[in-house]
């Protein structure tokens, strides 16, 4: 019905298409529906040349449409505007989910100017459009225009169609990033209520590898199946082992350790297994070994790797026939323990050695967990100095409250051979040599001050260690004025010069405070 004069059309595509630039340039994912439905009415007034114009959203709850947004509409006449479904001509699109045309609303009986809007003493042409999203409609955009611009109505359908498509695109998309936003919280809680299932409250590390071996203690836990832990000297096998028993069901029964290398091999049978009354000169009573001490709990053998052959096969009868039989009786006692070994060492070199007996090594490898080294885990660093560090403020009575910059990136770069028992050591020491309430660089182990090569080697004791004060007093102005040299040097109390001097003694990069 597009009766338009040739260069009326043109200017008309002209300014729909304008609009259909400016409506989409504001659909963008992060923008608000209830911020982009007014700027998108503002538009239609401007380049459509309407008298008003709506959006209207109905609420499936209460089957009533209420006006959303609108356009040469006073507030009054917006909040009048409310329908039911299939009431008035809004309320009938709503319900069909099909547009309606009227060229003359005025003596249309389906009209209710329930809005109470001026001006319809005049010929109007209205056109109502529903707003759908493929399974439902949401609710309708409707415009009034002068009656004398009827011959451009079919051309207006189109547009408000194309715009109601738009409407919906934005809403179907906040619904799935809303959906998906919705979702990923709930994952991440899910996670994090795994996270706290699975992270025994002993261990400290989150870090990926932990996260997996936590997994895998929790599995272990659900059995009374034997564990091997292997994994470096400090590694944390023993907390490892405290973790299995005490969330496994013998957690109210003992957990006993033992170390094997600890003893002399003539003693540690009748540690482990308890002896009779006269089984040896100075047995004068008979003896409770480990494991009946550990009977219906756990038993850790540390340092399993260095129990001498004849103590590995009585091991291994103990774990085939779950009994044991005391050092000088001939009496077998029924037990009921969980054994879980540790080693450092490689037990299958033992083996091929000849110094491990490869029927238990299989008899003990049913479970076999690796704890990893500090170093393959240093995002873990920061976490478990936090916690050595109130530990030993505690137990020391010096109160340390933070660690500075140069301290930690001495921590994170270090190699770590003595793994977190080293790291523990490692605070304890500092922490009893803070005194600002802060651990400097210079309060850790000389193994660990790694601007040592930027300091001569042969400066004197005095010499290094003045260095290492004044590269951390450098270093902290430098991260509090987020790399100002004027201002750090100022701090200071030296000059620009005095400070860019010390910058370049130290081969500091200034960037990476900025
Ligand atoms: N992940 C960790 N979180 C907190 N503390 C840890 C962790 N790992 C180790 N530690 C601490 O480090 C010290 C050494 O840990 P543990 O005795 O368990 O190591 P280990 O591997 O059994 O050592 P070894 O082989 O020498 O017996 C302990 O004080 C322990 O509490």
């Amino acid at each position: 019905m597009s009766e338009c004069k040739k260069d009326e059309c043109k200017e008309r595509h002209s300014k729909n298409l304008s609009l259909l630039l400016k409506i989409a340039s504001k659909m963008t994912p992060g923008e608000d529906l209830k911020d982009l439905l007014p700027k998108l009415m503002n538009f239609m007034g401007e380049d459509l040349g309407i008298i008003r114009g709506m959006v209207s959203i109905f609420n499936r709850k209460n089957s009533s449409i209420i006006v959303s947004s609108s356009f040469g509409m006073t507030d009054e006449e917006k909040s009048k505007g409310i329908y039911q479904l299939g009431e008035g001509i809004t309320g009938k699109v709503v319900e069909s989910g099909e547009a309606i045309v009227i060229p003359d609303i005025t003596s249309d009986e389906r009209f209710l100017n329930r809005t109470g809007s001026s001006g319809m003493d005049k010929k109007i042409a209205f056109i109502c459009v529903p707003v759908k999203t493929t399974s439902e409609v949401i609710g309708s955009l409707s415009i009034d225009k002068p009656y004398d611009e009827r011959r451009f109505i079919d051309d207006d359908l189109k547009i408000l169609k194309i715009i109601t498509t738009m409407i919906s695109k934005s809403v179907q998309l906040h619904r799935a990033i809303h959906e998906e936003q919705t979702l990923s919280m709930e994952n991440n809680r899910l996670q994090d209520s795994l996270k706290q299932k699975y992270n025994p409250k002993n261990i400290i590390g989150n870090s990926s590898i932990m996260q997996n071996m936590y997994e895998l203690i929790e599995k272990i836990s659900k059995t009374s199946s034997t564990a091997i832990i292997f994994g470096e000297s400090g590694s944390g096998k023993e907390l490892v082992a405290q973790a299995i028993h005490y969330s496994s069901d013998r957690a109210t029964k003992p957990f006993v350790t033992f170390n094997c290398a600890a003893l002399p091999e003539s003693l540690i049978e009748s540690e482990l297994f308890g002896h009779g009354k006269g089984a040896f000169t100075g047995a004068i009573t008979e003896k409770e070994g480990k494991f009946q001490a550990a009977d219906g709990g756990s038993i850790f053998l540390d340092e399993v790797g260095e129990l001498s052959l004849t103590a590995q096969s009585k091991l291994l009868r103990v774990l085939q026939e779950r009994e044991i039989e005391k050092v000088g009786t001939n009496e077998q006692v029924k037990i009921d323990v969980r054994v879980i070994a540790a080693t450092h060492r490689d037990l299958l070199q033992l083996v091929e050695d000849g110094e491990f007996r490869l029927d238990l090594y299989y008899r003990l490898n049913v479970f076999p967990i690796m704890v990893p080294p500090l170093r393959d885990r240093k995002t873990d660093i920061p976490l478990l100095v936090d916690m050595f560090i109130k530990k030993y403020s505690e137990i020391t009575n010096n109160l340390v409250t933070r660690i500075s910059t140069p301290a930690i990136d001495m921590l994170m770069s270090y190699h770590w051979p003595g793994n977190v028992r080293e790291l523990e050591n490692c605070i304890e020491r500092a922490v009893i040599l803070a005194e600002d309430e802060v651990i400097h660089g210079y309060n850790l182990p000389p193994s660990l001050q790694t601007i040592g090569n930027v300091i001569p080697e042969d400066s004197g004791k005095l010499q290094r260690h003045l260095d290492l004060v004044e590269y951390e007093f450098v270093i902290e102005e430098l991260k509090r004025t987020r790399g100002k040299i004027r201002a750090a040097a100022t701090n200071l109390g030296i000059t620009y010069r005095q400070f860019g001097l010390r910058v370049e003694k130290y081969g500091i990069d200034i960037d990476k405070f900025k």
